[in-house]
């Protein structure tokens, strides 16, 4: 469903006006209903490869290659095509979804607002449509969630309701940026789930952005290493692994973090050895413990 060849993205310095080369030709395939990890070290290209999906890289900067979603070719697209097949196809779910939502209104209205047919539903039904939303992301208070504003949610919540919005408006292609490094790891844990869910029963793929990979391991068919704006290998998470053909690999698998403690790993992950374990996790928010 999506194909991404030899990428380039170029960034122009606006003081000097000196070009750098981001990422250098990078090119990637996603098969309908498959999650694709992108991992990496901090600066390593991966959020720069999504904002090159989503047509939204940095002023001055020059994008190179092909980017086919659905047969339409991304680069090349312009005006209405363009802006149709990002609005329809693809949802992002960034690391902070204090960024997707208006602090000065409820999540209800963001979340009816993001309905494409809103107008035409009717208020009684477009509510009654945004609290079944919560509904299928695990929130059963949906009554006081949809009343509250951001600010009076947690962390968590609000990546649940970013992800209820992001799937309300039936998209193909979910963009997924660290959409659990701002959480606490308890609430992390419960959000990947959540995610993971999602995506099965909607039949949507993602692309999925970490620098953990024991997460992406957990949550993705296939995993894309990266390092200095170069995918330097594409495998299953057991081939990455198992039998890294890069030094990078080796060493990033070698290196990884562990991130969970006893009994909050994600689904298919041991729970990381004693010695390696972070503190225990923060007490849970009141919000998360009744979702
Ligand atoms: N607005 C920008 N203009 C120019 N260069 C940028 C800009 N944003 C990021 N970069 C550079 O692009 C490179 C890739 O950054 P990117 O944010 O894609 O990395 P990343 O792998 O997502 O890292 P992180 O996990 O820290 O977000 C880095 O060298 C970074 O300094």
């Amino acid at each position: 469903m999506l194909q991404v060849e030899n990428l380039v993205l170029t960034v122009v310095d606006p003081d000097t006006g000196a070009r750098t080369e981001i990422l250098h030709g990078n090119s990637f395939a996603l098969a309908q209903g498959e999650a694709l990890g992108l991992v990496g070290e901090s600066g390593s290209g991966k959020s720069m490869t999504l904002k090159c999906i989503l047509g939204i890289e940095p002023a001055g900067a020059k994008v190179e290659g092909r980017i086919v979603l659905d047969g339409t070719e991304l680069l090349s697209a312009r005006g209405e095509q363009l802006r149709r097949v990002r609005a329809e196809q693809l949802a992002l779910i960034a690391q902070n979804p204090h960024g997707a939502l208006n602090p000065v209104l409820p999540v209800g209205r963001f979340l009816v607002e993001g309905m494409s047919d809103a107008r035409s539903l009717g208020r009684a039904e477009a509510e009654r449509r945004a609290a079944e939303l919560l509904r299928q992301v695990g929130i059963t208070d949906t009554e006081r969630v949809l009343a509250s504003y951001p600010h009076q949610l947690s962390g968590g919540m609000l990546q649940r309701v970013v992800i209820a919005g992001a799937i309300s408006g039936e998209p193909r292609l979910l963009l997924a940026d660290e959409p659990t490094t701002a959480l606490d790891v308890t609430t992390q844990a419960e959000v990947v789930a959540i995610l993971d869910e999602m995506r099965r029963e909607h039949g949507l793929s993602m692309i999925f952005v970490t620098h953990d990979l024991d997460l992406a391991a957990a949550v993705c068919d296939r995993l894309a290493v990266m390092k200095d704006g170069e995918i330097l290998e594409v495998g299953t998470p057991e081939e990455i692994r198992d039998r890294p053909r890069t030094e990078y690999a080796r060493a990033l698998m070698a290196a990884r973090p562990l991130l969970y403690p006893a009994g909050h790993a994600p689904a298919g992950l041991p729970d990381a050895p004693e010695s390696g374990r972070d503190a225990a996790p923060r007490p849970q928010h009141p919000e998360e413990a009744e979702a």
